[in-house]
């Protein structure tokens, strides 16, 4: 029945629909580009569809609806997280607390005291942070510059993503070992694969030192170490847009971590990664854990994310289920029996989240094949509510020619085909968006055994830790899952929403909107809330918000990718008839469909004359594996750079590069060629490089090791390039200078232990250095360096002095001085010259001056 006087009885044309009044007429900007130019500050957080679906689709009580849609219009926390081996995050932290917190908190902000960042509690061992103050204040008022230098500085370092609180939620709930084979899906920017990665990693570190020192790497964490301590595992991380894929390759190449591979693919087609086998049958890689953040419709960013206030509409959610849906899928598909996957969005519609997970199970064959996961013990101090297992669907029907826009709310697929029904009668050219499908409506269980459980998802509103909006839902493979074909139905209604979109564009300026609550339900809507709504609107065009993340069309076609391994073994035809299809909606490329230019990943041979030379000069241990160093030209040569990998990543590169996979970045540099003057005096012309390092020295003998051990020379090493070291004779770099006097030219590994007390090192470093004849040089940059003199040392704004540099300006400049005495001399001769030349034509009547002026 229609709810309360909704739509009402019996209803003709638009009789029953009621003003949708007190709208801000910047509201419902419609698509296209937003060129508003005011700031954000400035844009009216107001959408009344966006907060009457909020508001009337039974989400939340409505006094706690308030609190979320009053959290849900103010700025949004700035945050960040102390990031890499737990040991280093903490140091880290330590120097944030001691120097930049009282700082703050002596400051005043218009007349106001600052808050200064506090550790978010949901989170372990104050790693997480948040600051009320907004981030575009920190970056512009003065007295935030020297704390604003620190987060710049340790953010390009690595030490400190500026991430949001709520995206750092799903890595904790997918529970990863330091062995496991992780995949993120959709990954970039990568704050996630950041995350994921540190997990993989664990304390590698220590448990490589104790291996190579032949002690046993104890640890009960669950992980595999067979490897000398070394992860065996890894992670792939993937998105299949161009640009954001190489946004992802630029944050994950900071994390140097050799057990990572980045591919640019359509999640929901993932191709099957071959595995080496020998027994003659196909062998595939299945995952541990996946993470599925898929692309949402993001209006759990409206904190941050402006164009949601302006653009929200209840097609982005509608328009992305089916995407979702495949991306879940394919992920179940590839996860191991047995393993987990999370999924999360930064949306608050169940479109795109309950009734997602809920379709997934169903086409995987229900609750006996895939279990939603009871997370309350994870990260137990996160303040949440519970999945949804009821909720509304709102969905918009137009009039053509009519500039006219209604929106309607329905709890069940029933109700909409009755709605519809009736329509068509009463009103047959009204058309509906035709994103609606059977899916999107809560689930209906026919025993209490196939019920979903869909409380066990979780939610987090704006209010409850004053965050942005999220939606995690763990699932765990409880069997294997037989492949079928989805449910045409979804694909063709983004279709045919497609064309029905291209051929009823509305005009802008002029249009209706309405909501209208047709339902067949039990709750009756709050008395508040019953009317139905409709408005007159300015700016109407229908196009896509641009607050969503991606495009429902953005699903690009791989017609090269390799096929899944389930449509290799199994034939299309072998159907259960729920299993979701891909849609073969895209016709046009777009710039960000591209592939990144090809990369070359070649690997030596354990042989290679190179490697095992390079390895025996910095006195690297036969222990360590001499097969995984990558090369990224055609022709497999150690030419210039050479990476190491993990032994999985070299697995899988090799059997699979052949067979049409988008691989776009693996391996870190470890060793670079030296390409300088005084190459003869060394034995090993290679470099070693900070990116690489702390992979090889573990493994390094004394003789190319030295120790620093005081922070005077450090601050030395740092402050100044080439400080002298002449072989006989005094040198100021205390005692790394000392050792390195009987060294050889080449480069050497400088080990830094950390230490307590005043001249103590807050952590363990390991960094390189070139020796010379007559000089020594940390091969560190001088952004790195200046990173570091400011959290060592606390200088803001140090100069770097580097006298090679600048004797070759003084060099430069004595010849510039030079050159420049040399033109002036040319033009006075010049100008002589002219004058001799006007007095001769003065003489015979010609003019034969100006061409000589022109060359002086
Ligand atoms: C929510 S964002 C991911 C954020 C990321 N996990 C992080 O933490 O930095 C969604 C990503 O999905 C990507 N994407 C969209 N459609 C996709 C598809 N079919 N397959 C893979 N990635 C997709 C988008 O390019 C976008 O980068």
């Amino acid at each position: 029945m229609g709810r309360g006087g909704s739509r009402g009885g019996g209803r003709g044309g638009r009789g029953g629909r009621k003003p949708f009044r007190g709208g801000n007429k910047n509201n419902f900007r419609g698509g296209g580009r937003d060129n508003r130019t005011e700031s954000w500050t400035d844009i009216p957080r107001q959408n009344e569809l966006f907060e009457s679906y909020y508001r009337m689709g039974g989400f939340l009580e409505e006094e706690e609806f308030e609190q979320m849609w009053k959290a849900l219009a103010t700025d949004l926390p700035n945050s960040f997280r102390f990031t890499g081996t737990k040991s280093d995050a903490l140091a880290v932290r330590e120097i944030f607390k001691e120097r930049y917190i009282p700082a703050i908190t002596a400051m005043d902000f218009e007349g106001q005291p600052v808050e200064p960042p506090k550790p978010v509690e949901a989170f372990p061992d104050e790693l997480v942070w948040d600051m009320k103050t907004h981030k575009k204040i920190v970056r512009r008022y003065a007295p935030f510059a020297d704390f604003q230098k620190f987060l710049v500085a340790e953010a390009a370092s690595g030490n400190i993503s500026r991430q949001e609180v709520v995206s750092m939620i799903p890595p904790h709930f997918l529970d990863v070992k330091p062995g496991m084979v992780v995949l993120d899906m959709c990954a970039a920017p990568g704050s996630k694969s950041a995350q994921l990665a540190e997990m993989i990693h664990g304390d590698e570190e220590e448990r490589v030192q104790k291996a190579a020192n032949n002690e046993s790497p104890n640890t009960d964490d669950g992980g595999d170490y067979s490897d000398d301590g070394r992860s065996t595992g890894l992670l792939i991380a993937n998105d299949t847009d161009y640009k954001r894929a190489g946004m992802l390759v630029h944050q994950v190449k900071r994390l140097n971590f050799p057990n990572l591979i980045v591919t640019q693919h359509d999640a929901s087609i993932f191709p099957s990664i071959e595995l080496p086998s020998t027994s003659g049958k196909k062998q595939y890689l299945k995952f541990d854990r996946i993470l599925a953040d898929v692309p949402c419709s993001g209006d759990g960013t409206a904190r941050k994310n402006p164009n949601v206030w302006g653009k929200w509409t209840p097609k982005d959610g509608l328009g992305l289920h089916n995407l979702q849906l495949r991306i879940l899928f394919r992920g179940l598909q590839m996860l191991k029996k047995g393993g987990r996957l999370v999924y999360s969005t930064c949306s608050m519609n169940p479109t795109e989240n309950e009734a997602v997970i809920s379709a997934a199970i169903q086409a995987c064959g229900g609750v006996t094949k895939v279990q939603l996961v009871d997370c309350s013990d994870h990260l137990p101090k996160l303040k949440r509510k519970p999945g949804l297992t009821k909720w509304k669907i709102m969905d918009t029907s137009t009039v053509p020619g009519s500039n006219e826009k209604t929106a309607h709310l329905f709890t069940n697929w029933d109700a909409f085909v009755k709605a519809k029904a009736k329509y068509e009668k009463e009103e047959p050219e009204r058309v509906f968006s035709n994103k609606l499908v059977p899916e999107v409506f809560p689930p209906v269980a026919t025993s209490e055994e196939e019920r979903i459980p869909l409380e066990r998802c979780v939610r987090v509103y704006p209010h409850l830790q004053d965050t942005g909006g999220f939606f995690i839902a763990v699932l765990e493979k409880l069997d294997d899952i037989k492949v079928g074909q989805l449910r045409a139905s979804n694909n063709e209604a983004i279709l045919r929403e497609a064309k029905a979109e291209s051929e009823s564009a509305t005009p802008a300026n002029k249009d209706e909107m309405e909501i209208d609550s047709t339902e067949q339900t039990e709750e009756p809507t709050p008395a508040g809330n019953q009317s139905p709504l409709k408005r007159k609107l300015e700016n109407t065009e229908d196009a896509d918000a641009e607050a969503k993340r991606t495009k429902t069309e953005d699903t690009p076609a791989e017609p090269t990718v390799p096929k899944t391994e389930d449509q290799e073994e199994t034939p299309a035809a072998a159907t259960n008839g729920s299993t979701p299809a891909p849609t073969k909606e895209v016709v046009k490329p777009k710039p960000e469909q591209q592939s990144q230019s090809k990369e070359f990943f070649e690997y030596l041979p354990a042989d290679d004359p190179n490697i095992n030379q390079i390895l025996d000069f910095f006195g690297i241990s036969p222990r360590f594996p001499r097969d995984r160093f990558m090369v990224k030209n055609k022709e497999g040569l150690a030419l210039n750079k050479l990476y190491y990998t993990s032994a999985l990543a070299k697995t899988i590169i090799s059997a699979n590069k052949h067979r049409g996979m988008k691989f776009i970045h693996c391996g870190v540099i470890v060793f670079v060629a030296h390409k300088i003057k005084d190459k003869d005096l060394m034995r090993a012309p290679w470099r070693l490089q900070n990116e690489g390092i702390r992979i090889l020295e573990p493994w390094a003998n004394n003789q190319r090791v030295v120790t620093c051990t005081s922070k005077a020379t450090l601050y030395k090493l740092l402050i100044e390039m080439f400080p002298k070291l002449p072989k006989e004779g005094g040198h100021d770099i205390g005692e790394v200078g000392d050792q390195l006097q009987d060294k050889e030219i080449g480069c050497c590994f400088v080990r830094i232990e950390k230490s307590e007390g005043e001249d103590g090192f807050p952590f363990r470093m390991v960094l390189p250095l070139w020796r010379h004849p007559g000089s020594a040089n940390l091969m560190v940059d001088k952004d790195d360096r200046k990173a570091m003199l400011l959290r060592l040392f606390n200088e803001k704004d140090p100069v770097i002095k580097n006298h090679v540099a600048e004797k070759a300006k003084a060099v430069q400049d004595a010849k510039d001085a030079e050159e420049a005495e040399e033109a002036e001399r040319e033009l006075v001769e010049a100008k002589e010259e002219e004058a001799d030349a006007t007095a001769d034509a003065g003489e015979d009547g010609e003019g034969a001056a100006a061409p000589a002026v022109e060359q002086a």
